[in-house]
């Protein structure tokens, strides 16, 4: 709530005219009953020119209420609006500070509903703030104060029906923000699911999954169809209810005064006024209703969007100059396990790497390849020991330096939409068409660029739906490789080119990128039978390491990788 007061502030420009025309409306509601009891006992009386006068006021203050009105709801639409953007950009921005650690403990999809449904829950609460929190106040008072100054003797109708809308009220608003808090939680569930399938659309056909995937969204989608019927059925009970009551109020009120009427005709006017004040008071009660169940709606909201603004990014860089970093790379008794998790992936892992050497690492699925891998960009931090790029503790140099120094080329090739070129440049931001053109060559990927009609300015889909898997991981080398990076790591990155092709890309590297330092972690021996050295990995201990031919030798893990590819080579 601090928080949404601090974003007012900001904006306390506008949220001030809306605040001011909102009890122009008020006012201007409270006074037209007062006008109009007055015209009618002025029409009784015959009186024409006060009628004539009480007339005109009663227009202009029509008038007035309506300029207010709309005035009020440009700058209430405009402040929420503002204050979402800052609320969603702040978000944004966060997220970007994130490291892998804090994006898995949310979720990709959880931290999406966060900054877009729950900024939008936050945007209608404030909205609503800005139309009716000063409003509903001064028209309950007022009301109430005018009601009893107009028939003092009927004051007791009004406190009957107030404590009847009391008791409906409670009684439905406290269902309804359970079942409002419901209906997000199983929004998030419904929008999990349609994301699980669309993104993997093409899995759900191949194994013609839609039965299932229709039956599970369908489960999820009836849930939430329950819980808002719910919240319907309570709707459509409460509003008859309140106006059962309202309606008591005012039949009570006729029927009292009928005996009287006979007697002192202006009566009529007072009664007016007073029914059309016992309905403002009604009016109020409700909208004040409405406006805490949208408030502890927006609340959850809140509490869910701070969450992301308060955490800590578990890991950061410190603000030291930037330096150029070689491309030698030393693990010293590195042992890591996933933020959350106890048993450690990487155990007590130890090497050397010297500058422009070939290192390949090869070890079963799931021995810690990928993991140790992501250590020397940092994405993690190790749980005990030391990685150390150039010959210094990657923790003691800026996130720049490192970044300069190290490209990773991931297993999974995830380009972004916009053009060829835009990607490539988020490799290098100044590269040039001559850079783009030298990387895409490097990467066997220039012959299919530079047959598209648009060559590096052609198209890249959301998803990069129309490149095939084997395109998209030759962008993603090119990109990888446009700057030159001092360290280069290739997960598996080559798995969807042909054997001719991941031959061609690694003599480019050996002739191009002489100096560089290559990692290339393989699921097949043949992609690193070449390596100055390798790796080999087993359930998170390194447990050998040399050339393909010292390792084919001496070491019986690596022995069995190759013999089980070699005689599934030969079948
Ligand atoms: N983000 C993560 N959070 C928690 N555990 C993870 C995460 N990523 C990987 N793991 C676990 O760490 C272990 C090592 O995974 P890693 O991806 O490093 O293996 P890998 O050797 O690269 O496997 P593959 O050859 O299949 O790519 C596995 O048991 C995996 O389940």
């Amino acid at each position: 709530m601090t928080s949404l007061v601090t974003y007012l502030k900001k904006y306390k420009g506008d949220a001030l005219i809306a605040t001011i025309s909102v009890i122009i409306i008020a006012f201007a509601t409270l006074w037209q009953p007062r006008i109009l009891q007055e015209m009618i006992t002025a029409i009784l009386q015959k009186d024409q020119t006060t009628v004539l006068h009480l007339g005109i006021q009663l227009i202009a203050l029509a008038i007035l209420g309506i300029i207010a009105g709309i005035i009020n709801t440009i700058y209430a639409a405009k402040t929420a609006q503002e204050i979402s953007a800052d609320m969603r950009e702040k978000g944004y921005r966060k997220i970007q500070t994130f490291s892998f650690g804090n994006i898995e403990k949310f979720s990709a999809s959880n931290l999406v509903i966060r900054l877009t449904n729950d900024i939008n829950q936050v945007q209608l609460v404030i909205m609503s703030v800005l139309q009716q929190l000063t409003r509903i106040p001064i028209l309950f008072v007022g009301a109430f104060v005018l009601a009893i100054v107009t028939m003092p003797r009927f004051w007791w109708i009004i406190v009957l029906m107030l404590v009847l809308i009391v008791v409906v009220s409670v009684f439905a608003f406290t269902r309804m923000g359970k079942y409002f808090e419901k209906v997000q939680t199983q929004l998030e569930n419904n929008n999990t699911l349609a994301r699980e399938n669309l993104m993997g659309m093409r899995v759900v056909k191949s194994f013609v999954q839609e039965k299932n995937q229709i039956a599970k969204f369908s489960k999820s989608s009836d849930e939430m169809t329950d819980t808002t019927i719910k919240i319907g059925n309570l709707f459509s009970i409460l509003m008859p209810a309140f106006f059962l009551v309202g309606d008591l109020a005012v039949a009570g009120s006729i029927m009292l005064v009928g005996t009287m009427i006979t007697k002192d005709p202006s009566m009529i006017a007072a009664v007016q006024a007073f029914i059309s004040y016992l309905m403002q008071i009604l009016f109020s009660v409700v909208m004040g209703g409405f406006m805490m169940t949208g408030a502890s709606r927006a609340f959850v909201s809140l509490r869910r969007l701070q969450e992301i603004y308060d955490t800590k990014p578990d890991l950061t860089f410190p603000d030291v100059p930037e330096t150029s970093l070689s491309g030698d790379v030393q693990f010293e008794n590195v042992t890591f396990a996933y933020p959350g998790d106890d048993e450690p992936v990487l155990q007590d892992i130890s090497f050397k790497v010297k500058a422009g050497e070939m290192i390949g690492i090869v070890g079963a699925t799931g021995s810690g390849k990928t993991t140790l891998a992501q250590l020397i960009p940092r994405l993690y931090d190790p749980n005990s020991g030391v990685v150390k790029v150039g010959g210094r503790n990657i923790k003691d140099v800026n996130e720049k330096s490192l970044r300069n120094a190290v490209s990773f080329i991931l297993q999974r090739s995830t380009l972004f939409s916009g053009t060829i070129s835009h990607n490539l440049k988020q490799g290098k931001q100044d590269a040039t068409l001559n850079d783009m053109k030298w990387a895409a060559n490097v990467a066997q990927a220039a012959e299919f660029i530079e047959k598209l009609d648009e060559q590096y300015d052609a198209k890249v889909e959301e998803r990069s739906a129309n490149f095939s898997g084997g395109q998209k991981q030759r962008l993603s080398i090119t990109r990888g490789v446009i700057k030159k990076p001092d360290i280069l790591i290739m997960d598996d990155s080559t798995s969807a080119l042909d054997a001719r092709s991941e031959k061609l890309v690694q003599q480019a590297l050996e002739n191009q990128l002489a100096g560089t330092t290559t990692i290339i972690i393989a699921e097949k021996i043949s992609s690193i039978i070449k390596a100055d050295r390798i790796l080999v990995l087993d359930k998170g201990h390194l447990v050998g390491e040399g050339t393909h031919q010292e390792l084919v030798k001496n070491n019986q893990i690596y022995q069995e990788i190759y013999q089980t590819q070699k005689a599934l080579e030969e079948v």
